[in-house]
């Protein structure tokens, strides 16, 4: 997967380069079973068409952005993953274009001329509720007119669970209350973050709210399956664990526990 990060002072030189691919738009964070579902359909029409699929994503969130930093967004992913996770997903290019208060600003109709069709886009895949332009004003209704007769498109339906959305936002509130067994089935797998002992949490993560929950902590000489102890936002303690100081290592958020479940898991591994 080749990645073009794009600005406004290089979008003219990448105009011309790539041209004829399927595209899917959209932030993407977290790439859960909603996201899933817009990337597997684009690249079902890529395939029909044999054309190249690619993903156009923002950097930073529009909300960090539009509220001039007061808002804090809680993100579940750094780009580096989500570029790892797309290019499993056969994604060819990886448009990253820098959301700033000029891009913002950009009229829906400007924005499908010059960073949908102007990047060699033919045919757009988006969810139901896809917006864009200033105040996104425009969504996957008002795509086609702006497209001057440009563009195809596919809308992809609602992907919910028991009836409501599967959303990076539910996420977000998922983690800040620990549910994060119910947030495996959002994603289709468990939630993972970065963590460095002596950096602690790397950028672009969340953790879940303080409290007890069984994880599976992975590093490079590194395997073990236990309970940690989220202090904060950015401290946690590896309980009974004794882990490398040296490695980074990814922690998996299977589910919360009770404190007595971790006296009867403390118990089974002293005897085991
Ligand atoms: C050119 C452009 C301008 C945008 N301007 C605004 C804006 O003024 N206000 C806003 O809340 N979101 C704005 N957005 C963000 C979109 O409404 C939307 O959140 C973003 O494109 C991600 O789409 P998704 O949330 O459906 O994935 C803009 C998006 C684009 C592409
Ligand atoms: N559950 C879903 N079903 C169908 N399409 C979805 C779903 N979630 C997101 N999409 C689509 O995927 C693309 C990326 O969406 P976006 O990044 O806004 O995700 P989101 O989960 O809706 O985020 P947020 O909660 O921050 O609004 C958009 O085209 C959007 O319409």
């Amino acid at each position: 997967m080749k990645t073009i990060e794009i600005k406004s002072e290089n979008i003219i030189s990448w105009q011309t380069r790539i041209s004829n691919h399927v595209i899917a738009l959209g932030f993407f964070d977290g790439l859960h079973k909603g996201h899933q579902q817009v990337i597997s359909i684009a690249k079902q029409v890529a395939m029909e068409k044999n054309l190249p699929l690619s993903v156009m994503s923002f950097f930073p969130h529009p909300k960090s952005v539009l509220s001039n930093g007061n808002v804090s967004v809680d993100y579940l992913m750094p780009l580096d993953q989500k570029k790892k996770q797309l290019s499993q997903l056969g994604v060819d290019y990886f448009f990253i274009v820098e959301f700033s208060l000029d891009f913002a600003a950009l009229s829906p109709e400007q924005f499908i001329s010059d960073y949908v069709i102007g990047l060699g886009a033919q045919h757009v895949v988006c969810g139901y509720d896809y917006t864009y332009g200033k105040k996104g004003a425009g969504n996957a209704s008002t795509l086609l007119e702006h497209a001057q007769g440009n563009l195809e498109l596919t809308i992809v339906p609602k992907v919910d669970i028991c009836g409501e959305k599967i959303s990076s936002t539910r996420i977000r509130e998922l983690l800040s209350v620990g549910n994060v067994s119910f947030i495996s089935k959002l994603m289709g797998h468990p939630y993972t973050v970065q963590w460095s002992p002596y950096v602690g949490l790397l950028p672009y993560y969340t953790l879940p709210a303080p409290g007890l929950y069984e994880v599976s902590v992975v590093g490079k000489s590194f395997k073990e399956t236990g309970i940690i102890r989220v202090m904060n936002r950015n401290d946690l303690h590896f309980e009974h664990m004794i882990i490398p100081l040296n490695e980074q290592l990814t922690i998996t958020w299977h589910k919360e526990v009770s404190k007595s479940k971790v006296k009867h898991l403390v118990k089974q591994k002293v005897k085991g």
